[in-house]
């Protein structure tokens, strides 16, 4: 359930992460409820005269970020982004990340890959010992899911049909997203590959050591700039 207080958490760790943007960058928008403080302080830090261009990781956020007057780029525009910032649904001590929770996974991890820096931004629920207590998103071509979700099975977890009003969720590459329920995840590194070796997989929502910094916001009202725990 998310209340007042997760509002504000994913707030102030988003608004601490675009002190980061400079003049003239390339800067990453990525999706979801947190993301949308991001994009929101930097229409703000606009008005007041900054100057960067950016690139959407989602049709959302595309929408969010031209009714505040952001200007877009696409990829035939650019050779890289100069930073990222995106929220994400687990992060471990490790910083590997579990995101996708909006079904956006495939499009942050493209843009995610091109960017010089990464910032994770979360409320401090999202921090875990252990990831894999939220469902791992995979998104999957539609031509034969049935046996591509036999073959998460066969990884160990529980695969369930992401829906949206009784229909296949779709993603804005119009794939399927399934949702594993693995409980636990022991080794995301090995578990990252298997997965994106199953053929009908286009990718999971593992992002294994791509952040470069998580920011993450307390119910306190506090912000921290965690430290990596290799
Ligand atoms: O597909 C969605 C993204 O990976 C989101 O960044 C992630 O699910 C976190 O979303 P929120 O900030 O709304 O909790």
């Amino acid at each position: 359930m998310i209340t007042g207080d997760d509002m504000e958490s994913k707030r102030i760790a988003a608004e601490r992460a675009v002190e980061y943007i400079e003049d003239g960058m390339i800067v990453g928008l990525g999706t979801g409820s947190t993301a949308y403080w991001a994009i929101q302080k930097i229409g703000e830090r606009m008005k007041e005269g900054l100057d960067i261009r950016a690139i959407a990781t989602s049709n959302q956020s595309e929408s969010l970020a031209k009714a505040i007057g952001i200007s877009l780029v696409s990829f035939s525009d650019i050779k890289a982004v100069d930073v990222t910032i995106d929220g994400a649904d687990e992060v471990d001590r490790q910083w590997n990340v579990i995101k996708g929770g909006g079904g956006a996974l495939l499009r942050e991890k493209i843009v995610a890959a091109a960017s010089k820096q990464l910032i994770i931004i979360i409320d401090e629920r999202k921090l875990v010992d252990r990831l894999g207590e939220f469902p791992l998103p995979v998104e999957i071509v539609q031509f034969g899911y049935e046996m591509t979700m036999h073959k998460l099975t066969e990884l160990g977890c529980r695969p369930i049909l992401r829906e949206k009003d009784k229909k296949p969720f779709m993603t804005d590459n119009g794939n399927y997203i399934i949702d594993c329920e693995f409980g636990s995840i022991e080794k995301p590194v090995e578990l990252h590959k298997e997965i994106n070796m199953i053929p009908g997989v286009v990718d999971n929502g593992l992002f294994i050591h791509m952040a470069d910094q998580v920011i993450v916001g307390f119910e306190d009202g506090s912000v921290k700039e965690l430290r990596r725990m290799v």
